[in-house]
């Protein structure tokens, strides 16, 4: 049995606590997958990699309307799979080596299989090896889940972990789920000829977000794809070489492809972390405090294990924090979880931060709200843009933004003045006023969002006007 100072487990975010400080700590890093984790090798970065290819792929049946004539003659999907994880394949390898084998690690022990907890502080490699330590750090994220439908360990069927290496693209994908990897992935097939059936269990796409932009995204997504809401999967079978999904109600969907796509869960479980003293919540999330320290003794968490966020930059934000509180025992930090904002990279892209209105409805808070169309700024007037639009939330007796929600072109991009200005407490009619605005770009849909908000003027009007008096 080794005793380590610390073990790290997960080389996601994980493997970025790692760095020239802590090369006085012996530390052993557990993984029992690819390198690197999801982010990586099978989310963000692949799928936005599909997701860009899919976007020049649409771009023929968006410009006709202009009156510029582009055809799209082939989309050769071994070529784009094969170019995407020509790149991805040897950041995995290259990160594995490095801490393998380069005199940068000479401290770091990597060790290749499943950790379980079998003590406090105390864990086994594939039920071989123990190994225990001073500090453990949980790094080990989750995965997808698969509900328990009739008939689905008979059949084959895809989830994000394997849909990106298709063989060859199918000619009709089912997806089952109406989140982010379903929106996306539903973009990314469809724009590749894919004839693509969503099938959702309530009435609405994307029914985390704002009512009106999951309305919005649920009528431009109907318009695109075969979208089935208020469904529920009977069973799947096989079919030939493909799958048949049985819905109730006798509706039958034919496919070569079904991907589920029904939300992840952490993977505290398969850690045993009961053994280890770790609490979790109702949905397996280890539990933590502002520090991302876990119930047990020297034990942190960080990303998807601990973060109902299930999102990159919330899990690097944390790896941050614990990075620092492991190097600053007597001087914690404390994650900011205030603001967390989050983008759908389908399309339309959408883009959201803070307050949905129904979540401000539901607290009890009081807000005020103004919406502005992409149509009624020049640069989204001269894309012909008729179905995006921003709105904004927003605390009548202090001014402060409480939530933004966009949908329409570059929303991902777009939305960053308003989170800056929510994280930094600026004021809406501050920054409406206090700032120039680029004409004609993208952002002048915040400007007039924020002009828009019903709020009292007087007393700022005076305040801006000693500053610029001042100046
Ligand atoms: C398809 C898809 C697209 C996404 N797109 C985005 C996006 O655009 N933007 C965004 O912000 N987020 C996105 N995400 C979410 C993002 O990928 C995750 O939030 C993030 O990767 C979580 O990082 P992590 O370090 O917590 O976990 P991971 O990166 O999952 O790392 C955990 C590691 O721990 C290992 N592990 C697990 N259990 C054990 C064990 N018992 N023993 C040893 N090792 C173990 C795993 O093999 C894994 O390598 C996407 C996710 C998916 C699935
Ligand atoms: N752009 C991004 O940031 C991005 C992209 C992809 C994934 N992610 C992360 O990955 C996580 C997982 O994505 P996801 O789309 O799988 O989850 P999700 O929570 O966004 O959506 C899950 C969908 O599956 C449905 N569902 C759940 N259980 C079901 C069941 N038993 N039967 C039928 N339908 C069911 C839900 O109603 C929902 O529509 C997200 O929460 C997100 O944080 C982020």
């Amino acid at each position: 049995m080794r005793h380590f100072d610390l073990i790290i487990i997960g080389t996601g975010s994980g493997n970025s606590l790692l760095d020239p400080r802590f090369a006085d700590l012996d530390v052993a890093l557990v993984e029992r997958g690819v390198f690197g984790g999801t982010c990586v090798n099978v989310g963000c970065i692949p799928t936005k990699m599909f997701v860009h290819a899919a976007d020049l792929a649409a771009t023929p049946g968006a410009a006709a309307r202009l009156g510029v004539d582009e055809t799209l003659d082939g989309v050769r999907w071994p070529e784009i799979r094969d170019r995407i994880f020509g790149r991805i394949d040897p950041i995995a390898e290259g990160g594995k080596a490095y801490r393998e084998e380069h005199p940068d690690n000479a401290n770091v022990t990597l060790y290749t299989g499943n950790a379980r907890f079998v003590g406090e502080r105390r864990l086994e490699i594939d039920g071989k090896e123990t190994i225990t330590a001073d500090r453990i750090v949980l790094a080990a994220g989750g995965r997808p889940v698969v509900p328990a439908i009739e008939g689905i360990d008979d059949i084959a069927f895809h989830t994000s972990d394997t849909v990106m290496r298709l063989d060859e693209l199918p000619a009709r994908m089912v997806i089952l789920g109406g989140g982010f990897i379903a929106a996306e992935f539903a973009h990314v097939f469809s724009s590749f000829g894919v004839e693509v059936t969503v099938v959702v269990r309530s009435g609405a796409l994307l029914r985390q977000e704002d009512r009106d932009i999951s309305a919005r995204f649920t009528e431009l997504a109907q318009a695109r794809w075969d979208v089935r809401l208020d469904r529920k999967i009977e069973r799947v079978e096989r079919a030939g070489d493909g799958v048949r999904v049985r819905l109730v109600g006798d509706e039958v969907i034919d496919a070569d492809v079904l991907l589920v796509a029904a939300g992840r869960t952490p993977n505290s479980d398969q850690l045993d972390v009961a053994v280890g003293g770790i609490k979790v919540d109702d949905h397996g999330y280890v539990v933590v405090d502002e520090f991302q320290r876990a119930s047990a003794e020297g034990v942190w968490a960080l990303g998807d294990i601990s973060s109902p966020w299930e999102l990159k930059h919330v899990a690097n934000h944390e790896a941050r924090v614990v990075q620092h509180n492991l190097l600053n025992p007597d001087k914690l930090l404390a994650a900011d979880h205030r603001f967390v904002p989050h983008a759908v990279f389908t399309s339309p892209q959408i883009a959201s931060v803070g307050l949905t209105e129904q979540e401000a409805q539901r607290q009890g808070v009081d807000y005020v709200t103004a919406t502005h169309e992409y149509a009624g700024i020049a640069y989204g007037w001269a894309m012909e843009d008729t179905t995006g639009f921003a709105k904004l939330l927003a605390d009548p007796k202090t001014g402060q933004l409480i939530g933004a929600h966009i949908i329409g072109p570059q929303a991902s991009t777009v939305i960053q003045p308003v989170i800056q200005a929510m994280s930094f407490g600026l004021d809406a009619r501050a920054m409406a006023h206090g700032q120039y605005w680029i004409h004609p770009a993208m952002p002048e849909l915040i400007e007039n969002a924020l002009l828009k908000l019903p709020l009292e003027m007087g007393h700022w009007v005076r305040r801006m006007s000693d500053v610029r008096t001042r100046g």
